[in-house]
């Protein structure tokens, strides 16, 4: 039985205050919230104060991180690597998100090297694949989807995707309010498992896949009522603790 991992990616918003009153808020909102894993991932500035804050409230809250770099120490401006993330808690990293496929340039290879330098540092990687708009349309999405997987199995072998978990984020439902329908999220979701049964049923059947873009409380259920989705990647209802939260609620119930 796989179980269930909702994750908010704050993306680049956050203080030192929104920080503790959002933390503090989802501690509260999740006691007593059995059955679900719940991780954050705010900008890593923060990360200092958010291990502080959870381990203060004795949270179960995971940590998380939104990008990682291919190093562990060097003359590397600006990065962050695998064992400062680790040093401060954060054991669930985002990594292949579009953003920063977008803003960044970063290719499926590159992608694929972080998540080998992640699992070789013992941390879980989040992998986003997912189409934009016009491979939708042109009905290229599990093509697209296979691609961007291929790139860590081709490599490291399908086993590598053991314990590391899958976000499908359809590009166009990122942050636009206009979410894949239930239907259509299961029917890829269904589609990303049959491409690695190809290679190892025993992995399709344990690997964990989250939707995410535009999940919001209204929606959570639908999603979390397919027997492929198996969580959710939030980002702009994770900076709310009572949506985020609720969305926790309803994985909870729909997986036990
Ligand atoms: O990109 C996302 C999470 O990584 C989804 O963002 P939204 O939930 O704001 O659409």
């Amino acid at each position: 039985m796989r179980h269930p991992v909702v994750m908010g990616n704050w993306k680049l918003n956050g203080s030192k205050e929104m920080v503790s009153g959002l933390i503090k808020g989802l501690d509260a909102a999740l006691n007593g919230v059995e059955g679900v894993d719940v991780a954050i991932a705010p900008p890593v500035m923060y990360l200092d104060l958010a291990e502080q804050l959870l381990s203060k409230a004795n949270s179960k809250i995971i940590l998380g991180s939104q990008n990682v770099d291919l190093h562990n120490n060097g003359a590397f401006t600006g990065d962050i690597s695998p064992a400062m993330l680790k040093e401060f808690g954060a054991s669930h990293i985002i990594i292949g998100h579009s953003e920063r496929r977008e803003y960044h340039n970063e290719s499926d290879e590159f992608v694929a090297q972080k998540f080998a330098f992640l699992k070789e540092n013992g941390l879980t990687p989040v992998l986003c694949i997912g189409e934009s708009e016009a491979q939708n349309e042109a009905g290229e999405t599990v093509a697209v989807c296979a691609r961007q997987l291929d790139a860590v199995i081709n490599t490291q072998g399908v086993e590598a995707l053991n314990g590391a978990i899958i976000a499908y984020e359809p590009i166009w439902a990122i942050g636009t309010g206009k979410a894949a329908t239930a239907d259509d999220a299961q029917r890829i979701h269904a589609a990303i498992r049959a491409h690695i049964a190809e290679k190892s049923e025993e992995v399709a059947k344990n690997v964990v896949i989250q939707y995410g873009g535009s999940v919001k409380p209204e929606n959570a259920a639908a999603y979390f009522a397919q027997p492929d989705i198996d969580g959710a990647l939030v980002g702009g209802a994770a900076l709310v603790a009572e949506s985020f939260a609720a969305i926790a609620k309803a994985a909870a119930e729909a997986k036990n």
